[in-house]
């Protein structure tokens, strides 16, 4: 019962979802589906009043004839309106919750989330979904309410000819329905519960046919490997899913043998009726056209809620995550980054049993110039995005202008950062957009700046968009260039922003950088041990560990560091 409550809760919700994508398609709706689902109704009703006055040679016949007329037309009028406006509601309620989901990635902070596997499941089963779920959600609602509304008032009137029948559907239904929707819940548990498997399944999928992966796939001949690998992977996935899908068909089969049984009865018990002058012929075709037709919708009230809750299920994951509160971030305002002090930073990634930093102490001043160097996984990575408070520190603090990071409002902090990620993300708009995201502004210079100057604003990239593919080293140009467009930066955040760049390349991003943010606070984190010498500082990082903080020069006395710097120049 308490799941059946909470089935009619989320209906409920799944309504208020409509009404807030639209609240006219929704009260359009509300008053058509169930005229729509009392027609059948009362068509059955005039056919046995038409045949009950016939045969007693009334008049009134001609009446419910009209009215049987009447009936037809609106079952015929309403259907195509239904559709039109649930069509609409449709694509306005995709809109509304893509602008939610929008909305609410933007509210989080910490990318922390991001790393917590039940979080992610949940966002990626909502993603994936969303394409088809809500279109099932209107359908399937006004399904179940259309065959409700239907089956309620076709038991009343078989009420009318026996009061054991419609008792008896009612008994029938009941039970069929909660074993239904329990082995529904089981079926929807057992796929995201495989959600993992699934993506796996995908990501083969993925490899086979996406562009990014088709060189390697071809020379390194992956295709026999994807296909073994997902027939592993889907019997993994089906085995569970089928053995849902036996039980729900024997369950099926039995209350539909009992169910016939019950209707059989009732007809044949009426037929002796007939046959003794009891009831009128007109009553038996009344009886046999509204006994089919509560069957039918109590058949299609069970099959299409059990779609519906799986449907609704889905709603649940995605009003979870509609509901699901992020850190907030603090309401310290801050117009400038003086100083960035770092103390004692541990920092361990969600469910990882290694920090991937260790009490990391350090200050930076206004305007100083910082290389961080330091071997593949030493932690390099991992400080940078703990700067741009994107990650927060498991344990120490990172102070700005001695306040607490966790206190300052963020977006004015992040308003001051400008950031060129090592994974930076390849935006498929124009080129313009990809640096401005709409805003006014020089965006033909920041190209100049980064090295893209023969590039206009207007390029289309992507392929899949009918635009053009950049080099390696030409999107990582265009990822600096976003950060140079940024106005009222105070902190420049690289991390190997040179690593695909030419020589000449790279040495003019370095001289751009250094003209740009004179003044200004840069960190940026290389491999290429050149740039080291225009650092005030350089930070030598090794296994989340501070080796040393200090001039280049100085720095040369530490033998460890020297062999690094070394061994670039060695042959
Ligand atoms: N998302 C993550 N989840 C778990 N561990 C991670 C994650 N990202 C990085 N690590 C681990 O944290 C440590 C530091 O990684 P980080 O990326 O900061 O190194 P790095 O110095 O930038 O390396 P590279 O020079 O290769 O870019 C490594 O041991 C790495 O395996």
């Amino acid at each position: 019962m308490k799941k059946f409550k909470s089935y009619f809760l989320l209906l409920f919700e799944g309504l208020r979802t409509f009404a807030k994508a639209s609240k006219w398609g929704t009260f359009i709706l509300v008053i058509l589906v169930p005229i729509e689902a009392l027609v059948p109704t009362g068509i059955i009703f005039s056919i046995q009043k038409v045949t009950t006055e016939l045969t007693k040679g009334s008049a009134f016949s001609m009446s419910w004839g009209i009215f049987w007329a009447v009936l037809l037309l609106i079952s015929n009028i309403i259907p195509p309106a239904t559709t039109a406006i649930s069509g609409y509601l449709t694509d306005v309620l995709i809109a509304n919750i893509n602008q939610k989901l929008i909305e609410k990635s933007s509210e989080i902070k910490n990318l922390e989330v991001f790393e917590d596997a039940e979080f992610y499941n949940d966002v990626e089963t909502v993603r994936s979904e969303l394409s088809w779920r809500p279109v099932n959600l209107i359908v399937f609602t006004l399904s179940n309410v259309r065959y409700i509304i239907s089956l309620l008032s076709l038991l009343i009137l078989l009420f009318n000819y026996t009061w054991w029948l419609p008792l008896a559907i009612i008994i029938v239904l009941v039970p069929q329905s909660l074993i239904h929707y329990r082995i529904q819940q089981e079926a929807f548990e057992t796929l995201v519960t495989r959600r993992p498997e699934a993506r796996k399944m995908n990501h083969l999928l993925e490899i086979a046919l996406n562009r990014d992966y088709a060189k390697e796939a071809r020379l390194f001949n992956v295709f026999n490997f994807l296909k073994k690998r997902y027939w592993t992977l889907f019997y993994s996935v089906h085995k569970e899913e089928n053995r849902v899908r036996l039980r729900q068909f024997g369950i099926a089969l039995a209350f539909i043998i009992v169910s016939s049984l019950v209707s059989a009865f009732s007809f044949i018990y009426l037929i002796f009726q007939v046959r003794s002058g009891t009831l009128s012929i007109g009553i038996i075709v009344g009886f046999a056209s509204s006994l089919v037709a509560a069957i039918s919708a109590s058949n299609g009230l069970v099959e299409e809620s059990d779609l519906l809750y799986d449907t609704l299920m889905w709603l649940e994951k995605y009003l979870k995550l509609m509901k699901r509160s992020f850190d907030k971030s603090g309401n310290i305002k801050i117009s400038e980054i003086n100083q960035i002090k770092l103390e004692n930073i541990m920092f361990f990634y969600p469910n990882e049993k290694r920090a991937s930093l260790c009490g990391i102490s350090l200050e930076i001043k206004k305007g100083e110039k910082i290389a961080i160097v330091g071997q593949n996984g030493s932690g390099k990575s991992t400080l940078l995005k703990l700067l741009a408070d994107l990650f927060v520190p498991t344990k120490g603090k990172i102070l700005i202008n001695n306040v607490d990071l966790r206190e300052i409002k963020q977006e004015l902090y992040w308003e001051k950062v400008a950031p060129v990620f090592q994974d930076f993300s390849k935006f498929k708009f124009s080129i313009g957009d990809s640096i401005s995201f709409g805003k006014m502004g020089e965006v033909e210079k920041a190209l100049d700046f980064s090295g893209l100057a023969e590039f206009t604003s207007e390029i289309q990239l992507g392929k899949e968009f009918a635009g053009t593919d950049l080099s390696g080293g030409q999107w990582q140009k265009l990822a600096i260039a976003r950060a140079f467009y940024k106005e009222n930066v105070e902190l420049y955040l690289f991390d190997e922003a040179n690593s695909a760049l030419d020589v000449q390349s790279e040495k003019q991003l370095y001289r751009k950088l250094m003209e740009l943010a004179s003044g200004k606070t840069v960190i940026w984190i290389t491999h290429r041990m050149t740039s080291v010498k225009l650092a005030d500082k350089v930070l030598y990082l090794k296994n989340g560990r501070v080796l040393g903080f200090d001039s280049h020069e100085n720095l040369l006395k530490n033998n460890d560091y020297a062999s690094l710097y070394q061994e670039q120049f060695d042959d």
